[in-house]
């Protein structure tokens, strides 16, 4: 098992309604493992139960390696920053940090030592000598996150740690986590609904979703290879439309028949859509790839018709929401597109958006499990 920490297969139940239904998550030494999903989804549930601070209805519980299911919370030696953090209020964020490291054996000269280091990575020098009512709420959070990282414990916990910071302060801090994290070589889960900077921390991902994990993997393998529709819209910026079709091949060359139009594979049925020619798929487009027609328009992408819902404008580019408009099952899928910010496109206004079927991630309609991704 190495030194990994986390769930193997976790049950848990609120009064018969399960929050974990068979949940492994398993951090490596050394390693950030982030833990991503909506709201409900259990995140903080799993955190609670590596904790000790929740009743299992089933599976194990590893901290460092060690199988510390029914051991109890103060045993387990784990470093924790909860959202709400809790500082002891008669004494300053100095004897704060001091006494958490000094609360775990850390001798005097050593804990003090640490404690400076770790004020100047997070820029807490100039709180030492302040109390925790004078404290902001960002404040008392990295107060929160120091105290938790002036020691070497066998696993540390982070949920939403970084929910009262301002966004020049969560980048910061998160690198500081995550440099941390590394040096001590213990394990760590990082609970985050926010999916960008689950990305941005973790080692690996974990999508949680209605209690269960959807997938686990590289950051960058997530997002290029989604395990499921649910997967594909949660993780990543801006965004991907879902888009009925139907995959037909004709003279050998494969495409996919979206309302009217085909949009042409130009090639063969891929092997992974063998046994689905003739049946309806979900084409799954991120909108970097999904751009609007043009005089320079990619020749192998072919022209649907849409009525734009939104335009935003979340930096240099626009991202347009558009209603596909032709007959058929299509008709009303929503498609996003990534497109130069100087666009006329306004709500309201109709349009032709770019498609190019090697782009498209493929599903299956009825599971919305993946069947294929772009190369
Ligand atoms: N003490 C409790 N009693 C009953 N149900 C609970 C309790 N705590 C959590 N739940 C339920 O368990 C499920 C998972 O909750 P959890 O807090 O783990 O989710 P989460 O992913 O951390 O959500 P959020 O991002 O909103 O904090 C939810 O449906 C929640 O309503």
């Amino acid at each position: 098992m190495g030194r990994r920490t986390g769930l193997v297969d976790v049950t848990v139940t609120y009064g018969g309604d399960p929050a974990l239904r068979g949940v492994t998550l398993l951090a490596e030494a050394g390693e950030v493992l982030a833990v991503v999903g909506p709201s409900g989804s259990g995140k903080t549930t799993a955190l609670r139960a590596v904790a000790g601070l929740q009743q299992l209805r089933g599976g194990r519980v590893l901290v460092g390696g060690r199988d510390v299911t029914g051991v109890p919370v103060a045993q387990r030696d784990i470093s924790m920053v909860f959202r709400s953090t809790t500082l002891v209020p008669f004494l300053d964020v100095a004897a704060n940090l001091t006494r958490s490291a000094g609360a775990f054996g850390v001798p005097a000269p050593e804990a003090a030592q640490r404690v400076v280091a770790r004020s100047k990575l997070l820029g807490l020098v100039r709180l030492l000598p302040r109390l925790p009512h004078t404290l902001s709420a960002g404040e008392a959070g990295l107060t929160g996150i120091g105290r938790t990282l002036v020691r070497t414990p066998r696993a540390f916990l982070f949920d939403e740690p970084l929910a009262h910071l301002d966004a020049a302060e969560r980048s910061r801090t998160r690198r500081t986590i995550v440099e941390a994290v590394r040096k001590t070589g213990v394990g760590a889960l990082y609970v985050t609904h926010d999916q960008a900077e689950a990305m941005a921390v973790g080692d690996r991902l974990a999508v949680l979703h209605e209690g269960r994990v959807r997938q686990v993997d590289q950051p960058r393998r997530v997002y290029e290879a989604p395990a499921d529709t649910f997967v594909a819209e949660f993780v990543g910026g801006p965004g991907i439309g879902l888009l009925p079709a139907r995959l037909v091949t004709s003279g050998g060359s494969a495409g996919f028949r979206v309302g009217e139009r085909t949009i042409p594979l130009w090639g063969p049925v891929p092997d992974a859509l063998a046994s689905r020619v003739d049946s309806p798929v979900l084409l799954g487009l991120r909108a970097e790839d999904v751009t609007e027609a043009g005089p320079d328009a990619d020749p192998g992408s072919v022209a649907v018709p849409v009525s734009v819902r939104s335009v935003e404008r979340p930096g240099r580019d626009a991202v347009v929401s558009a209603e596909v408009g032709l007959p058929g099952e299509a008709d009303g899928a929503r498609l996003l597109a990534r497109i130069p910010g100087g666009t006329s496109l306004r709500k309201g206004a109709h349009a032709q958006l770019l498609l190019d079927a090697r782009r498209a991630h493929v599903f299956d309609p009825s599971t919305g499990r993946a069947l294929l991704h772009p190369n």
